[in-house]
């Protein structure tokens, strides 16, 4: 498993930085919130977890590895749920999971066995058949998060993955997320929910606009 940290890091898109000088980690079992208001960059940050945005300063190292891109990401088993779900909206929840399952090397029936689970765990088992375009927004999020459970990485990146949903699967969603760190994953779960942040074991939130220094408002014992 892979403690994921975040050193010095500033991120931008071409104008000014959205975020300077972050400095953070992740570390296997514990799930760390990340909190700020809207546009705070909270998605930004993730991205740069992933390996999709390479920083301006600093570096992302995953297990002392500095993280290069995306490829180098997936290859340290760091999974990105993506805020905007990125399923294929014409193929089924079922084959969304096993399609990423098999293309992380796992053959055809065990990805079929690993996807009906992961579903089932998001109460999607119905729906495993169902194009992705016919599910509501809530069931098109908790496919994306079965998806990325069922990768079984070091690292999970959840971005906004509760913000769909009804207390009910959101309180099951919290409980999956709370499992993969004991599994021993190092959760990063961004959320604007407070009471889902309460949840966590570590919390770092982005103050709006940026420039001020990032503060860790609360660390577990
Ligand atoms: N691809 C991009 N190109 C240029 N600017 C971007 C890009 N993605 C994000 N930004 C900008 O970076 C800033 C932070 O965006 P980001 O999506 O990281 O915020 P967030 O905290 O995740 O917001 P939300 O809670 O609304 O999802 C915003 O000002 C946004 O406009």
């Amino acid at each position: 498993m892979s403690l994921l940290i975040v050193d010095g890091v500033t991120l931008g898109y071409g104008g000014e930085p959205v975020l300077r000088d972050v400095t953070v980690s992740a570390e296997p079992g514990r799930i760390l919130a990340v909190t700020g208001p809207s546009g705070a960059g909270k998605s930004t940050l993730l991205h740069a977890m992933a390996g999709l945005l390479r920083p301006l300063a600093g570096e992302v190292r995953a297990s002392g590895e500095v993280i290069r891109d995306r490829d180098h990401a997936v290859s340290r088993r760091i999974v990105l749920v993506p805020q905007d779900n990125g399923l294929a909206a014409i193929l089924t929840a079922g084959e969304n999971l096993q399609v990423a399952l098999m293309a992380n090397g796992a053959g055809p029936s065990e990805a079929r066995a690993s996807a009906a689970t992961a579903l089932a765990a998001l109460g999607l088992a119905e729906q495993s058949g169902q194009l992705v375009e016919e599910l509501s927004g809530g069931q098109q999020q908790r496919t994306a998060l079965a998806r990325g459970l069922a990768l079984a990485g070091d690292v999970l990146l959840a971005d906004e993955v509760t913000s769909e949903l009804d207390a009910v699967n959101r309180a099951r969603v919290l409980e999956l997320l709370r499992a993969e760190a004991d599994r021993g994953a190092a959760v990063v779960f961004a959320t604007h929910d407070a009471e889902a942040a309460a949840f966590c074991d570590a919390e770092l939130h982005l103050r709006d606009g940026s420039a001020e220094p990032l503060a860790i408002v609360k660390v577990a014992p």
